[in-house]
Order: structure tokens, then sequence, then C-alpha cells
């Protein structure tokens, strides 16, 4: 027996006349009738409901409702990715205070060899085609650095592993540990431009394969190592590092875990020795979670056990480790902007994405991607690249020179 849905239909139609005075969200929202509906002028999405079961991820509009009815096919949306984020939002904003960002402090991710190991398959092993569809050439997975702000992708990606390398002095024949080295361009560019011997781990099996492969054919077989390896496995008594660098991965170390992985990299580290820490945080001063759903979406989805700190608990704990903080810059708008580059890349590669993952993976990418580019660009998330020293008080201990200068090589003004 069909059910009718005609009061709901009714009732939501009243309802949604008495909202539009009310709204000016550039949204359409075509009701499974046919009936249209517009929440602003001019339209840039369009959200059309398959039935009435998709209005429960209306109701609340929290980004990870919202986004689940898209992920699982409850409703098609047309327009930008960028578009369709900018408007989930204000939707979002309309319905749910700015709760779960104390999320984290009554609920920590939990965090062993095991989850984590899992969790990074799960976000990485999607598969080495998808990833290169839409990173750059050289498949760095991070925030990119724009001097000049009009630089390419590519450029940017590689001003940002120089800019990595300059700031810790990288020279030829120091040993340099790669915490977290993806599909190994930073531990190739260490080795090719500054004559580094470097060591490069990963959790993840697809980001191993393809970064040994990589570095054999680029015949730096002597100088690089890529490891299947946890960090918390380096042994210390394999020979300590003149310099390590660690990109977009403590994101998934866990906050009660910062402490120890700090101290982890001050005992994998010579005395003197220079770190470079670049990673996301958050913007609430108590390391909350990201507002309006954002957050749970993500845990569910994308990239489960990741937790942000802020930028003072991080400076916080690496100081418990012995390690001083030279230098803190923050990346936030480099990364809005290459967030921004990738889902343009996405949104312009996806037939062919599709051809190599799930409709549901694709969905979920798709408005990851352009979600995460909104939350740096409305300062929800924020990134930093801290420079520390194990230094303790020897003078002859400290290696950076007294001012900044050396970090633009390139450049008259600083
Ligand atoms: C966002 S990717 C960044 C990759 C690379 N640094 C880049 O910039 O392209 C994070 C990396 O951290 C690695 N990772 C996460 N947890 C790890 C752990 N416990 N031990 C070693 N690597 C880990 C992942 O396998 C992945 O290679």
């Amino acid at each position: 027996m069909a059910v009718s849905v005609k009061p709901e239909l009714d009732l939501l139609t009243r309802l949604l006349a008495r909202l539009q005075p009310h709204f000016d969200i550039p949204l359409r929202l075509v009701l499974w009738n046919g009936a249209q509906h517009d929440l602003g002028t001019d339209p840039l999405v369009t959200v059309q409901l398959s039935g009435p079961r998709a209005l429960r991820h209306f109701l609340p509009p929290s980004l990870d409702n919202l986004a689940e009815g898209y992920v699982n096919g409850q409703f098609d949306v047309l327009g930008r990715a960028q578009d369709i984020v900018d408007v989930a939002s204000r939707l979002a904003e309309t319905g749910v205070p700015m709760r779960g960002r104390f999320g984290r402090l009554f609920n920590p991710a939990r965090h062993d060899r095991t989850r984590d190991a899992r969790a990074i398959e799960q976000h990485y092993d999607v598969s080495n085609d998808f990833y290169r569809l839409w990173l750059d050439e050289a498949m760095v997975y991070s925030c990119a650095y724009f001097p000049s702000g009009t630089e390419t992708l590519a450029a940017a990606q590689t001003a940002k592993l120089d800019h990595i390398l300059v700031k810790l002095m990288l020279q030829p024949g120091e040993r340099l540990l790669d915490i977290g080295c993806g599909w190994g361009a930073l531990a190739m560019r260490a080795a090719q431009k500054f004559g580094a011997k470097v060591v490069g781990v990963t959790l993840s099996k697809n980001q191993y394969t393809l970064a040994c492969e990589r570095v054999d054919q680029a015949g730096l077989a002597g100088q690089v190592e890529i490891r299947l390896q946890d960090y918390r496995d380096i042994d210390e008594r394999d020979g300590l590092f003149d310099k390590i660098t660690s990109v977009g991965m403590f994101e998934h170390v866990g906050l009660l875990h910062l402490p120890s992985y700090f101290a982890k990299i001050s005992a994998l580290l010579k005395d003197g020795g220079l770190v470079l820490n670049h990673g996301i945080t958050s913007t609430d001063p108590d390391s909350g979670e990201c507002p309006l759903g954002a957050a749970s979406f993500i845990e569910k989805y994308v990239f489960p056990n990741g937790e942000l700190p802020h930028v003072s608990k991080a400076l916080r704990d690496m100081q418990s480790a012995g390690l001083e903080a030279l230098d803190v810059e923050c990346l936030r708008r480099h990364y809005a902007r290459t967030l921004a580059l990738w889902s343009d890349n996405f949104e312009s590669q996806s037939d062919a994405i599709r051809s190599v993952v799930s409709e549901t993976t694709y969905r979920v990418w798709r408005i990851y991607l352009a979600g995460c580019a909104h939350a740096f660009a409305q300062n929800w998330v924020s990134i930093y690249q801290v420079l520390a020293c194990k230094a303790g008080t020897s003078e002859a201990l400290n290696p950076t020179p007294w001012s900044r200068a050396y970090m633009y090589p390139n450049s008259q003004s600083h």
C-alpha cells in the first residue's frame, strides 16, 4: 500500500513559505513533487530531495547531518563544491549553535598502534590513483606555501618543501628523519637538493610501495630509506638524527599523546638538533572540535581518531619535552588556498575519480575538500609551522643565526 506523503508536503510547503522571508541563502530546494522553493535570490546551489525521508537531514541542518544525506544519496546537489559548502554552513548556522567546541575534552579519542594503523588505512589507502588525480605531480598531501599568493599548486608545494628544509638549515650529509613521509616528496627533495641522508616513515602500505618505487626511479636508493613503520617504533639506539620533520602528521597523534610524541622526537634528535613540526591546529583555545557538526562528519567518514590541539598546547608539550620553539609561522590562508585548488582539481577530474572509487567515497571527499577549504577560510581551524631546537642553554648548541633572514634566501625584505 502506497503511503501518502501529501500531509507532510503541505506542512513543509507552509513551513518554507513562512521561513523564506527570514533567509537570504542562495539555495533552491526542489521537492520530490517538483515544487521549488528559493531561500534567497539568485540561487547558486540546488538541492533535489528524493522523498520525505531526506528531510531528516535538514532537522537540524548541522554539517554532519547535511553531508551524510548527500553522501548516502538521500538528495542530490547541483552547484560548485565550494558554493555547496558555503550554503550548507549558512544553513547550519540557522539551526545549530556552535556546539561541539569542547567535545574532545570529555570524550578523547583512543589511540594505540592497532587503532592508528586502521585509521591510516581508512584514510590513505583509498588508492594511489585516487590521490594522483587531484594532488600535484609530486603528490604532496599537506598545506602548500604561496610566497606571493600567485603560484601554481605544484610550485607552491615545492616552495613549501624548500621553506621547511631551509628553516632547518639542512646540510649535505646530515641525517634527516621525516615522520609521516607520505609518498616521499620531502625525503626526495631533501636528498636531491640538500644532499641529506633521509629516513622517511609512513603507516600507509600504498604510500610505502609508491614512495619506494619513486626513490628507486630517481636513483636515490643510497640516500633515502622509506620504512613502513610507526614513529613510536623508531629506535634511537640505531642512531640519532640531525634534523626531524613532521608534516601533516601530528593531527593523527591524539591530544593525550602529544607529550609522548614530542618526547620521542626529542629522544631521536641530537643535542642542538632542529625539528620542524607542520600541522593543523584547533582555533579553540581549549583545543575543542570544529563547529557546526563538521568534526563529527570528518571523524565518521574521513579521518577517524584525528584530534587538533590549539597551538598553545603544542608549544607547551614541545617545551615539556625539552624542545625550545624558535619560530612559529601561521599558514592558515595558505591551507585555505591549497584546499580550494585541490577541490577545483577534484571537480574537474570528477569522471575519472568516479571510475576509481565508489560513488560514496567520491561524495565524501568532494564535500570534505571543499568543507576544509571553508573551515580554514573561516578560521574554524588553523595550521602552524613550528621550528624548535633541542638546545639547552649552551650557546654552542643553538645552531640558528641571530635573525630569521636566512629563512628567505630569495627575498630582499622579510
Ligand atoms: C597528511 S599525510 C602527510 C604526508 C606528507 N608529510 C606530505 O606532506 O605529503 C600524514 C602522514 O602521516 C603518516 N602517519 C600517521 N600516523 C603515523 C604514525 N603513527 N607513524 C608513522 N607515520 C604516521 C601517514 O601514514 C601519512 O604518511
